[in-house]
């Protein structure tokens, strides 16, 4: 039901013109049919209208299978569209953190596969509407043909019908069952893709890799959705026979033990083969389908909801302006991690921290791996929702209303980012142009340039792409700057230019930086370090009283 809801939802004009079209498609069916029937008896006194009644119902039927296929055919793109806007505006919506927890191949495979089943589904519509628009007809003619009969029929086609959906149950198991290996499946391509030069570098490994997850995991796609297509077919075949044992019955029992006429008997028998065709469809839409609402109640199970309506998560909804500010503060903030396996988990957990920042201030964020510097600065940025405790900025505490708000404080250079081949939403004159000067000062004028507002290359090597990642957070101008282990990757020369140069003139434009850094012989040119040890705070100092213990720490 889900499936009809999105396609009504998203064009229910275009379906209701495209049902109306199958419906006067599946009467004409029905009149040709009942024409033909009267025109082999001799059933009419006006037979000399026949053949006019045959051209009409004949455009007729032409006319209304091809308006219906064309309006279904436009509905359905429009919903797989809109599906896809739907779940790229629901994941930008969806907290950081949800994401994380479900990881890249989750959402690529339900982003390709689960839309592209839903769009097989949408397209094999058309036919299955139109088919139930001509078995409506022709049950409707054979209502009017003898009512007994039809009787009869309804029992046989219920009996049929419910042994058919009986047995697609239990394919539709087999499809949900594949559908669980495709999220492995998707994690195994990430492995050759990213994992490329590991697995190519060392035979044994990439043999195992190959045996024990990607075959393993590919044998078992192959074993369920193998098993469920063939219980599909299985039946298919059922419905198939159950229909040539109704054509026998009506044929050869029928007659004798209800004695009806040859007429009758004859327009059941046309129409009921004139329906094989349509079944057919009917047939082979089922196990599509099937497939589709696996995919749909994946992407529910990602809690990605459909139901959302577009315009609410795409729409740019008017922002406060960002305005000076003066303090930030962090008051009893705490954030866990539940990771590891069920046998042996892993808790992490930051906090409850207490910090306070004032503007224009250059801060270090240091510490030990997995000592938590990057979840503070998810924290600090707003992409995280702290568990516990607050942010205020000014005394404002930053509730999910002003999350999206209290975010444009902040250009960032993760450790991770993202460098887009465009400068996307800052594309201005004035920033076309400082980008040009922007590219000499990173000493990548020999190798990027600015074309439009495009970059003209992102191949570039870390260190250079990280160099890009600093010139579009620099054009995105914002008061409040945070770079994870930016300098990690730089020659020795860049890095000293960084610390001692570009910090110092970002500070001076009256920025605030936040820098999380490794690199202790420049913690000097810090207004103040933040240390932090197994996600608690071990010392908040001036710079130049940390330059100064390690130093007299180093002289004794
Ligand atoms: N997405 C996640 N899911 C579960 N645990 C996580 C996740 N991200 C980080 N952790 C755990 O949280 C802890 C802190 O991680 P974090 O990345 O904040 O450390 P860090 O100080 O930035 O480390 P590094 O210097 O190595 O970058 C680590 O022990 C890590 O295992």
């Amino acid at each position: 039901m889900q499936l009809f809801y999105l396609l009504l939802r998203s064009a229910w004009r275009t379906v209701a013109g495209a049902g109306l079209a199958g419906l006067l498609n599946g009467a004409s069916t029905a009149g040709l049919i009942a024409l033909i029937n009267a025109a082999l008896n001799n059933l009419t006194n006006l037979q000399s209208l026949l053949p006019w009644g045959f051209t009409i119902l004949g455009i007729l039927l032409l006319f209304t299978h091809f308006a219906s296929q064309v309006l279904l055919v436009q509905a359905a793109q429009q919903a797989v569209s809109e599906m896809r806007l739907v779940l790229g505006s629901r994941i930008l919506a969806s907290p950081l953190r949800q994401l994380e927890a479900l990881g890249n191949a989750q959402l690529l495979a339900t982003l390709t596969d689960d839309v592209e089943a839903v769009a097989r589904s949408f397209s094999v519509l058309p036919n299955l509407f139109n088919a139930i628009a001509i078995v409506l007809g022709c049950l409707l003619y054979m209502a009017w043909l003898s009512v007994p009969l039809f009787f009869i029929l309804i029992v046989l086609i219920g009996f049929g019908t419910g042994s058919y959906l009986f047995l697609a149950g239990k394919a539709g198991r087999f499809l949900t069952a594949a559908r669980v290996q495709q999220d492995r499946l998707f994690q195994h391509f990430r492995a050759l893709t990213e994992g490329n030069k590991e697995l190519k570098l060392n035979r044994e490994r990439r043999q195992a890799f190959i045996t024990e997850e990607f075959q393993p995991t590919v044998a078992e796609a192959r074993k369920q959705n193998q098993i469920g297509l063939t219980v599909f077919a299985i039946a298919a075949s059922w419905g198939q026979l159950l229909l040539f044992v109704t054509i026998g019955f009506f044929l050869f029992t029928l007659p004798n033990l209800l004695g009806v006429s040859g007429p009758v008997m004859s327009g059941y028998v046309l129409t009921i083969i004139y329906l094989m065709l349509p079944m057919q469809h009917v047939i082979e839409a089922i196990p599509i389908l099937s497939r589709a609402s696996v995919a749909l109640a994946k992407v529910e199970s990602l809690q990605l909801t459909l139901n959302e309506d577009i315009s609410r998560t795409t729409s740019e909804t008017e922002l406060p302006p960002l305005g000076a500010w003066q303090t930030l503060e962090l008051i009893n903030i705490r954030h866990t991690y539940q990771s590891g396996s069920p046998d042996n988990p892993f808790t992490f957990t930051l906090g409850p921290l207490n910090l306070k920042f004032q503007a224009g201030e250059l801060i270090f964020i240091v510490g030990g791996n997995g000592s938590g510097k990057s979840t503070l600065a998810k924290i600090i940025t707003g992409l995280y929702d702290p568990e516990g405790g607050e942010i205020r900025l000014d005394g404002q505490v930053i509730t999910p209303d002003l999350q999206e708000w209290y975010r444009q404080h902040f250009a960032t250079v993760f450790s991770d980012f993202f460098l887009f081949d465009r400068l996307l939403g800052i594309e201005t004159k004035n920033n076309l142009t400082q980008a040009e000067d922007y590219i000499k000062l990173l000493r990548l004028a020999h190798k990027v340039a600015i074309q439009g507002d495009r970059l003209s290359t992102t191949n570039l090597s870390q260190g250079e792409r990280k160099r890009l990642g600093l010139l579009t957070a620099y054009l995105e101008n914002r008061p409040i700057y945070l770079f994870d282990e930016w300098a990690a990757d730089q020659d020795p020369i860049f890095r000293d230019f960084f610390y001692t140069q570009m910090l110092p003139t970002l500070q001076q434009r009256g920025k605030t930086i936040f820098a999380i850094s490794h690199d202790d012989r420049y913690f000097k040119v810090a207004d103040r370090i933040i240390k932090l040890d197994y996600g608690q705070i071990e010392s908040d100092t001036l710079g130049r009283e940390y330059q100064a213990s390690t130093t007299s720490n180093s002289s004794t």
